[in-house]
């Protein structure tokens, strides 16, 4: 058994006209809190889609839990929760979970225990189409969080939710590693990096950063995350090999 639970190699990704991925690299450890952070457009939900075999891949290898990416072998050993809530609308919380559970072949038993743990057991019978953006996708991470998936994949699992549930569900989150899961969460809100044990950073379709929270401050002198990623990202854009930022500093010299 390879002790990461995913590894890409070489990954080429090509969506419309931009190539996304030009040859990326990465592996993912197990039972781990692994954060992929990195400005809009840069590739996360697209390296996420690589990593859950939904992606078209023009090159490379994607290899989770020791299969091809998107085997029918990882169907209930993988759970994905997307950015936008995948849930019927017209059926209530309850019914939504038991039919997923039914699909993956999860205990009945488990719906009590991911509505408790996303905080909806109070409105389990309330119609997801009469819920708010936050409590839709909610119903979804409760969806992901069904059964005993071994990699919990989630794109934006906090985006709209107040401090205070972000909190738990991150309370959540280490929960579910501590018991084994191995857990890759994507996120633009900088604080929630700290709570991570790793942190990937993505840039215009690379890899700027592996690094652990503790790490990432002490390279960067800071205490502030959101300063931290701030700091790699101008040394990414200094050392990088970019003609036409040589040409604009050319030209910005001479005028
Ligand atoms: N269907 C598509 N057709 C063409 N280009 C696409 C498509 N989907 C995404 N892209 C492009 O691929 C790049 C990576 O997109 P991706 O959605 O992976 O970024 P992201 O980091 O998840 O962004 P965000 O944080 O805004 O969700 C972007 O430049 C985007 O414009």
């Amino acid at each position: 058994m390879m002790n990461n639970a995913v590894s890409v190699r070489g990954l080429r990704v090509k969506r419309g006209t931009n190539e996304v991925f030009a040859g990326l690299d990465l592996e993912i450890p197990r039972g781990q809190i692994t954060g992929l952070l990195g400005p809009s457009g840069c590739g996360k939900t697209t390296l996420i889609r690589s990593i859950v075999g939904v992606q078209k891949v023009a090159g490379g290898t994607v290899t989770v839990l020791d299969q091809p990416a998107g085997s029918r072998a990882l169907r209930d050993r993988v759970a994905y929760d997307t950015q936008s809530a995948s849930v019927y609308a017209d059926l209530t919380i309850h019914q939504n979970l038991r039919y997923f559970a039914r699909l993956i072949g999860a205990p009945l038993a488990d719906i009590d225990r991911v509505l408790d743990q996303v905080g909806l057991s109070d409105r389990r019978h309330q119609t997801v189409e009469s819920l708010s953006g936050g409590q839709e996708n909610r119903v979804s991470l409760a969806i992901a969080m069904l059964g005993s998936p071994e990699l919990i994949v989630l794109d934006e699992p906090t985006v709209g939710l107040d401090p205070v549930l972000r909190g738990e569900l991150w309370t959540v989150f280490r929960a579910l590693a501590d018991a084994g899961a191995t857990m890759l969460v994507s996120s633009h809100v900088m604080d929630e990096a700290l709570r991570c044990d790793r942190l990937v950073l993505l840039r215009a379709g690379r890899i700027i950063a592996d690094t652990t929270p503790d790490r990432l401050l002490a390279d960067t002198g800071t205490t502030d995350p959101d300063a931290a990623f701030l700091a790699l990202i101008e040394r990414d854009e200094a050392s990088a090999d970019h003609p036409q930022t040589r040409r604009e500093a050319r030209e910005g010299g001479e005028s």
